[in-house]
């Protein structure tokens, strides 16, 4: 996350780090949202690559042990089968998580509210990025979990030709477009959007300008949730 601010710890609780396995040690790579204690949501972008994965939630600083963590494993991973890894711009940047041991939920650790099928968000309504992603781009991840302010840029701002054009289908969202953004290593987690006063999961981060993360009029581009609801109630049930 470019900007914003470092979050009070574990007030997304339903945000996780999705972590892999590399000599002998695990790696933050992307952010996702726990959906059902054995169920994370995800970006089909992040788990591109075949890895042993750990999900973590109840994090707050990914490199210190505070106890509210509970580490656990993933049993399967189920992408969009419509996924191409080559064109982001295609869409589809979604994937679920089967956990291999459930998550313990508490006042650290809680479910993701998901948006009804279907609903599209009007332009400017409230949202905040959450992650561990890079502070700037080509800068380094964040230690603590961060939040931008990212209000909703509709459809028709988003895809204006100075925008980012028809890069953005409809079945994505944009957030933000100023000078905070999602960065490297948000990929995955969710954009948070207030709605009639709760926070609703209506994004998974997935894509910013390779000019740079917080490129003005490039918003961060999130897989729209809400696009996605029957595919998930297929696999999770
Ligand atoms: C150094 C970073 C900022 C580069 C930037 N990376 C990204 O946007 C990556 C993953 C993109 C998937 C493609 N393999 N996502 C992120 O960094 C995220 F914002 F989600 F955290 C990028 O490649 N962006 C990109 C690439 C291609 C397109 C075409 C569809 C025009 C659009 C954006």
């Amino acid at each position: 996350v470019v900007g914003g601010q470092v979050a009070s710890p574990n007030s997304w609780p339903w945000q996780i780090s999705l972590q892999y396995l590399s000599g002998g040690s695990y790696y933050h790579t992307c952010g996702g949202s726990l959906i059902r204690a054995d169920w994370v949501m995800t970006a089909a972008h992040c788990v591109d690559t075949a890895r042993t994965w750990r999900v973590v939630v109840g994090d707050h600083d990914i490199y210190t042990n505070e106890g509210r963590e509970q580490y656990l494993g993933v049993s399967t991973v189920y992408v969009h089968p419509n996924w191409n890894s080559n064109n982001v711009a295609s869409g589809y940047d979604i994937a679920l998580l089967r956990l291999s041991t459930s998550a313990s939920l508490n006042s650290y650790v809680q479910l993701a509210t998901l948006p009804p099928s279907g609903q599209v968000l009007p332009h400017n309504n409230p949202c905040y990025i959450t992650g561990w992603g890079r502070t700037q781009t080509g800068g380094s991840l964040s230690a603590q979990l961060k939040e931008a302010y990212l209000p909703v840029v509709d459809y028709n701002t988003c895809t204006r030709s100075d925008w980012w054009g028809s890069t953005v289908k409809n079945t994505m969202v944009c957030g933000g477009g100023g000078s905070d953004s999602g960065c490297n290593g948000d990929s995955g987690g969710p954009l948070n959007c207030q709605v009639s006063g709760q926070y609703v999961v209506h994004g998974v981060t997935s894509f910013v300008s390779s000019l740079g993360c917080n490129t003005i009029q490039k918003p961060t581009v999130f897989t729209r949730v809400s696009a996605y609801i029957s595919w998930i109630n297929g696999i999770i049930g």
